[in-house]
């Protein structure tokens, strides 16, 4: 028996022995989850989903200390071809590293190639799997996905509202990729009335949006933002509408709606035909993240970004002969002839907005690193570095670990300019270090392949050697002149340009940067400058969450419009 056999034997098993303990009713209440209290105002929030990590948040699987592990339970169909459905969701909860139980509602005949078969599961012994699994086991999170009778939606709305669960997760399936029906009509009004007005968050495609609402057509983002808006009318307390079928859309963009606010998630398109399931595993990632106690828009910008890097990943992996293949959700696939796993740990997108600290402009501004450190990830920082040069070692060392839990907690990675015993002995996720400090293959040596390293580069050879030296990304500059470091060399957008070129790292560029010559910075127009590093246009203001966000929005739109 193959790993992959094993592991679907296992958890089919939908619970165990049927054992009856007393249940608290449903609580309405216990499904609210916390959001980010500083996105206050009404325009949209449009993110650029590059700086979640995925690998290394992974292996921090969150057990509890009466030794209880996130739970996600899924109410879904098989696919015999374990892209999607039940086989996709125990994947991508085994992913995030959380456990999953399984209630099938419906077994398919599926390929690659579409869906042969439907064998509908009897809505009594739907409910005797959710009462087998409820009754006894601790389940923090149900996730929903194809429910093919409206007697299943019925049944599932009952054991929901007998047993407590932290949050529901649905995922109305009705449609397959391969454009097979897979919930008739007669299921909508059960999605409508019952269902979502349960549900913390409904996540459906343009198609399922668009069928929710009485087969509108939606053909925008503006349309997708009306369509949201119109389904939270429904009783869900998020809606998450996925764009990755809007046509002519260079991106993949989603519309998130809590109630009050819209949220753009825009992620580069991976070019591939092995999309199966990115639906149900998308949902079945939120739900893992929810169950760990994320707040819902950290779990779908988690999740979001867990998709692009799995299609990444396989985007050339060849299972069956049809038209739309399976990925590979556990990251593997394109590593599998590569010796280290210094891919998975550092993502190029996450150079986009750099946010350097300096500790002479919090004292002139009255505040502690870490205060500086969490408006910068709250406003959209997507890489944080801490660069104090004189504050005494046992004080760096402590605020980088408060900054290290801010970033965590944002999934952002943060880096320790120059000290690598500082960045080693608080487990940070790497350093940024220039031509006159540790050597980079000597920093290599010294921290492995887990972590990420950046070089300062100003000549094309310097850039040549710091990947030599197995550095993950250069910083280029002085691209205009500063007065943050002195006797900085300016090299110019010229000078930016030809590095840039000639490097085989990503490129985030440094020196006088900010909002007013950022947007110049980006059309140069090369593919390997991936961002901007910034101190003193985040750091020397009165406000840096704003300025923080001006310049994410700024950035966003200005890689947008490049790729
Ligand atoms: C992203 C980034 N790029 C360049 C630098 C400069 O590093 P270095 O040349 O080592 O100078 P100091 O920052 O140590 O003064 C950087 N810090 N970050
Ligand atoms: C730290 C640093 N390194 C540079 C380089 O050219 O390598 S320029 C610089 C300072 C950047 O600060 P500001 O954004 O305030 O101009
Ligand atoms: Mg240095």
């Amino acid at each position: 028996m193959t790993e992959s056999t094993q592991l679907l034997c296992c958890h089919f098993d939908c619970g165990g022995q049927v054992r009856l303990s007393k249940v608290a009713p449903f609580v309405r209440s216990s499904l609210r989850f916390p959001f980010w209290s500083s996105h206050t105002n009404t325009n949209t929030k449009k993110f650029r989903v590059g700086s979640v990590k995925v690998q290394e948040a992974d292996m921090n699987m969150v057990i509890t200390s009466d030794n209880k592990i996130p739970h996600v339970l899924t109410v879904a169909g098989s696919d015999s071809g374990a892209g999607a459905g039940i086989q996709a969701d125990l994947k991508a909860c085994a992913a995030r590293r959380v456990y999953c139980s399984t209630v099938i509602t419906a077994v398919t005949a599926q390929n690659t190639v579409g869906v042969q078969g439907v064998d509908i599961v009897s809505e009594d012994f739907v409910a005797e799997q959710l009462q087998s699994v409820l009754s006894d086991m601790h389940v923090d999170v149900v996730k929903t996905g194809m429910l093919p009778s409206l007697n299943i939606v019925k049944v599932l709305c009952q054991s929901l509202r007998k047993f407590p669960i932290k949050a529901l997760v649905v995922d109305p399936v009705m449609i397959s990729t391969s454009g097979d029906v897979l919930a008739g009509p007669s299921v909508l009004n059960g999605f409508r009335e019952e269902l979502l007005p349960m549900a913390d968050i409904v996540t459906p495609n343009i198609k399922e949006a668009s069928v929710l609402l009485g087969d509108v057509p939606l053909k925008s983002v503006s349309d997708m933002r009306t369509a949201a808006k119109l389904i939270h009318d429904f009783g869900p307390r998020n809606v998450l509408i996925k764009g990755g079928d809007l046509p002519n859309s260079v991106d993949a963009i989603d519309v998130f709606f809590d109630g009050e606010e819209f949220y753009e998630l825009c992620s580069l398109r991976v070019n591939t035909t092995n999309t199966h399931g990115t639906g149900c595993t998308l949902a079945s990632c939120i739900a893992a993240e929810l169950a760990k106690g994320s707040s819902m828009l950290s779990a779908v910008k988690t999740a979001k970004h867990f998709i692009g890097t799995a299609l990444d990943y396989s985007r050339d992996l060849v299972i069956g002969n049809g038209a739309q293949g399976p990925f590979d959700h556990f990251l593997a696939f394109k590593n599998m002839n590569q010796s280290s796993s210094r891919q998975n740990r550092f993502n190029p997108n996450d150079l986009l907005l750099y946010a350097v600290t300096d500790s002479a402009m919090n004292r002139k501004w009255g505040r502690s690193i870490a205060e500086a450190v969490k408006a910068a990830v709250e406003g959209g920082a997507t890489i944080v570095q801490l660069r104090e040069k004189d504050t005494e070692t046992r004080d760096f060392l402590e605020a980088a670990k408060e900054c290290l839990k801010i970033c965590r907690s944002y999934g952002v990675p943060l880096l320790i300019n120059d000290r690598i015993d500082v960045a080693l002995a608080c487990d940070a996720d790497g350093v940024h270090i220039g031509q006159s400090d540790l050597p980079a293959s000597l920093t290599r040596t010294l921290l492995g392949p887990g972590k990420i390293i950046g070089v300062s580069c100003k000549t094309t050879e310097q850039a040549q050697q710091a990947w030599i030296d197995g550095a993950d990304y250069i910083g280029c500059g002085g691209v205009y002149p500063t007065n943050t470091k002195a006797n900085n060399r300016t090299i110019g957008l010229d000078g930016l340009k030809e590095v840039s070129q000639a490097s085989k790292l990503p490129v985030v560029a440094i020196g006088g940067i900010g909002l007013s010559n950022a947007r110049a910075v980006m059309e140069i127009g090369v593919p390997n400058l991936k961002g901007v590093a910034v101190v003193s246009a985040l750091f020397d203001r009165e406000c840096i969450l704003t300025e923080t966000r001006n310049l994410h929005a700024l950035l966003s739109e200005a890689a947008f419009l490049i790729q």
